[in-house]
């Protein structure tokens, strides 16, 4: 095997090549004038010239290896708390809470990955999400004004915000929910902050915002646990009533609170950066308006409303959803910290280092996906997206468990998009990609209402 521990290695295995950089900052300022600008993976193609995919650098404080191999970084996320174990800034660290999901490790991590995942792929919870996120986009849609700029990425965040934490908490939209999502922006804003608790701080604010949503979510907590819900509908109710004695009501409250985190920010952009790709790429828009309005049709002439199958049998409309996770790169990376030292493909990874799975490079990679800057759905077709070379949920233990869930929100939203609008985007917004990927100005557009959605005129020649 190409991975194999240090002790049963055949040839002397050393650290990877690269430089620490300066004393103290290493290599940060790079790595984040880098990250700030169009082309973030930059900073590693520099020095995947140097010193090959795989090299040793110094960021955030800690000495990192930096990986842009698609083997190497499946292996690390394959492998478990013994070897290597999730690292975040202070400050996230602080905000997230001890129980979060992405802190814990072993038993405990294995349990409420096993539950919030089980409950995530439930065809119960998506015909519920589905019902809700149709009857919100529909109702949002019809207020959307035509001819004047319609921020897509805010517009994004009302409607799968609310659709979410029904599905985590079982609150329904109204003035809670505004609440609920004031907290969670004060929360969130503090996330990759200076780690500094003094009052009036950043981090000070989240963490008071955080507590009154901790306090919001305990009653909800206490209510369930007074009247249990012999049919679960939410995930408080899933680990309310798990029976093995490890779910405390911490465990919920940092938890649930963390799955708010997706909702307001990488689905929202997802739906967003699908709507600027498929504006840049008038073919795509066309095959995938053909493609939502035949099933709208044929839906429509049986009288049935669509279900979450439905969404997802849009085969072309998902390959639009797998490109636009491939170019945009939601999450960019993950990264860890080895607990003893660990060999890989012949490099070593000392006890104590970070190392950084850098999937963006991978994504972005001409020798891996031809062109690869281009958006190109059609790469996809018949193809399947568990490659080790596609990653934007991540994998191993720590698989992103809820990505159907984002397929399906995304489908929703496109095909309600397509089937109702037509749309120009004004030209000068671009993407931002630190400290996360968005719109710079929110991606306006003009909108046009479709007078009669059946009669598109097929354009000759689509690319095929
Ligand atoms: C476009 C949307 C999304 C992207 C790109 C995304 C990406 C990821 C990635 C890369 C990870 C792996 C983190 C790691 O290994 O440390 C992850 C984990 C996770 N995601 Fe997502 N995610 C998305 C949507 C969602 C949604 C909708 C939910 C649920 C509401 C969700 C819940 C989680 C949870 C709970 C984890 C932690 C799993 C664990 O550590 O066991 N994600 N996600």
């Amino acid at each position: 095997s190409i991975l194999t521990h240090p002790r049963r290695s055949r040839r002397p295995v050393g650290l990877p090549l690269g430089s620490l950089g300066w004393p103290v900052v290493g290599e940060t300022l790079e790595f984040l004038s880098a990250a700030y600008s169009s082309r973030p993976e930059s900073f590693m193609d520099l020095r995947r010239a140097l010193y090959g995919k795989v090299f040793k650098s110094h960021l955030f404080g800690s000495p990192t290896i930096v990986s842009t191999d698609a083997e190497v970084s499946r292996f690390v996320l394959q492998s478990d708390a013994r070897a290597f174990v999730p690292s975040y800034p202070k400050s996230l660290l602080e905000l997230l809470g001890k129980s979060s999901i992405l802190r814990l490790n072993g038993a405990l991590h294995r349990r409420v990955h096993g539950l919030v995942g089980a409950f995530f792929k439930s065809p119960l919870l998506k015909s519920q999400i589905t019902a809700d996120m149709q009857s919100h986009v529909e109702r949002a849609m019809a207020t959307w004004p035509e001819g004047r700029p319609v921020l897509i990425q805010d517009q994004a965040k009302h409607l799968v915000f609310p659709v979410l934490v029904k599905g985590l908490i079982g609150l329904e939209p109204g003035e809670k929910v505004g609440f609920l999502k004031k907290q969670f922006r004060e929360f969130i804003a503090g996330l990759m902050s200076f780690p500094l608790k003094l009052p009036y701080t950043r981090l000070y604010k989240s963490l008071q915002a955080k507590r009154s949503m901790v306090r919001f979510v305990r009653e909800i907590i206490d209510e369930k646990r007074r009247n249990p819900s012999p049919r679960p509908s939410d995930v408080v109710d899933v680990l309310v009533n798990d029976t093995s004695g490890q779910i405390t009501d911490d465990v919920i409250s940092d938890n649930i609170i963390d799955l708010m985190i997706p909702a307001e920010d990488s689905v929202p952009v997802l739906l967003t950066l699908a709507v600027k790709y498929l504006t840049d790429n008038p073919p795509a828009l066309h095959q995938v308006e053909e493609e939502n309005m035949a099933l709208k049709e044929r839906k429509a002439e049986v009288g049935l409303c669509l279900e979450w199958k439905d969404y997802m049998s849009l085969s072309f409309t998902q390959d639009v959803i797998t490109e636009t996770l491939r170019l945009g790169n939601i999450i960019g990376g993950i990264m860890r910290k080895a607990a003893r030292d660990v060999e890989v493909k012949g490099h070593l990874i000392p006890e104590g280092w970070c190392v950084f799975t850098y999937f963006r490079s991978v994504h972005l990679d001409d020798s891996v996906y031809d062109d690869s800057l281009r958006f190109n759905p059609w790469r996809w077709k018949g193809k399947e997206t568990n490659a080790y070379s596609f990653t934007p949920f991540g994998g191993g233990q720590r698989l992103c468990p809820g990505l159907d869930l984002a397929r399906l929100e995304a489908s929703i939203f496109l095909h309600h998009l397509v089937t109702t609008f037509t749309w120009v985007a004004d030209d000068d917004d671009e993407v931002v990609n630190f400290p996360t990927v968005r719109m710079k100005k929110g991606l306006p557009v003009r909108l046009m209402r479709k007078t009669n959605a059946c009669c598109l005129t097929p354009i000759a020649n689509v690319q095929a």
